[in-house]
C-alpha cells in the first residue's frame, strides 16, 4: 500500500511539493486508491481540489465515481490549464481520467508541485490497443511516485493489465463500462475473440 512522503518536516523551510501517478488498465482500482489517498487527506485537515475531464459524464457531471461506486465531489475542466485556475491555495490536487487531458498537463503538474503542493494523478497507462494513453507515460517520467494497480482477468483469473475492447470501433476515446470492456491479462488479450 502506498504510504504518504513526509517531505515537509523542516518548517522554516518552503514547503516541497511533488507528484504521484496511479495507473494500470481499467477496473484495477485507480479511482479507488485516488479516492482512498484525498480521503485521507481531508482526514489530516489539508485543502484538497479535485479534478476530471468534463467529457467523463460516465455516472455523473460532477463525482468522480469508481466501479464499487465510492464516490467524492470534483470540478469538471475542459483543458489541463484550468486546473491552475482553479487549484488555488489548496494543499493536495487530485486529478482522475487524466488520460484525456492534453500534453500539457505535465506542465501544470510540475507548476503546481513547484508550488509546493501534492499532485495525484489517475488513469489509463494504455488504450484498448495497448498504446500509451495521453499524457501518461509523460506523467509517469515525470513524478517522484508511480504506483501501476492491476485488475483481475474475467477469462481466466490471471493479473490483468489490458483493457480488452469488446465492440468493434476502432476510436481512442470511446467511454464504456463492462458494456464495452474487460479486464484481461497479457494471454487473453491477445487470443482477443478465441479467449
Ligand atoms: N475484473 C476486475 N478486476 C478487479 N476489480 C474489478 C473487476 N471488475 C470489477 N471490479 C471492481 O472494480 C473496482 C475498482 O474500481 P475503480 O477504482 O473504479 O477502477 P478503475 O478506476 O481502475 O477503473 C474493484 O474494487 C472491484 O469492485
Ligand atoms: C481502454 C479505453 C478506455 N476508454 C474509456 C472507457 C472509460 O470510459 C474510461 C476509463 O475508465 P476507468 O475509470 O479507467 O474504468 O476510458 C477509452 O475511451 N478508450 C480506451 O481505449
Ligand atoms: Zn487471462
Amino acid at each position: 500500500m502506498f504510504i504518504e512522503p513526509n517531505h515537509n518536516t523542516k518548517h522554516s523551510q518552503p514547503r516541497i511539493g511533488w507528484v504521484e501517478v496511479v495507473c494500470g488498465s481499467m477496473f484495477s482500482g485507480k479511482t479507488e486508491e485516488l479516492i482512498r489517498r484525498l480521503n485521507r487527506a481531508k482526514i489530516a485537515r489539508q485543502k484538497v481540489e479535485i479534478f476530471k475531464p468534463a467529457i467523463d459524464k460516465r455516472y455523473h457531471d460532477l463525482d468522480i465515481v469508481s466501479h464499487n461506486e465510492n464516490s467524492i465531489r470534483s470540478t469538471p475542466v475542459n483543458t489541463s490549464e484550468e486546473i491552475l485556475l482553479f487549484a488555488g491555495d489548496c494543499d493536495v490536487v487530485g486529478i482522475d481520467e487524466a488520460q484525456f487531458l492534453d500534453n500539457n498537463l505535465v506542465e501544470v503538474c510540475n507548476k503546481l508541485a513547484g508550488s509546493g503542493k501534492r499532485v495525484i494523478v489517475a488513469g489509463l497507462d494504455m488504450d484498448f490497443a495497448g498504446k500509451p494513453f495521453g499524457p501518461m507515460p509523460l506523467l509517469m517520467s515525470i513524478a517522484e511516485y508511480v504506483t501501476k494497480v492491476h485488475a483481475v482477468c474475467v477469462v481466466c483469473g490471471e493479473v490483468a493489465q489490458y483493457s480488452y475492447r469488446k465492440v468493434t470501433s476502432q476510436d481512442k476515446i470511446l467511454l464504456g463500462e463492462t458494456d464495452s470492456y474487460e479486464a484481461r491479462c497479457r494471454r487473453c488479450y491477445t487470443m482477443g475473440e478465441l479467449a
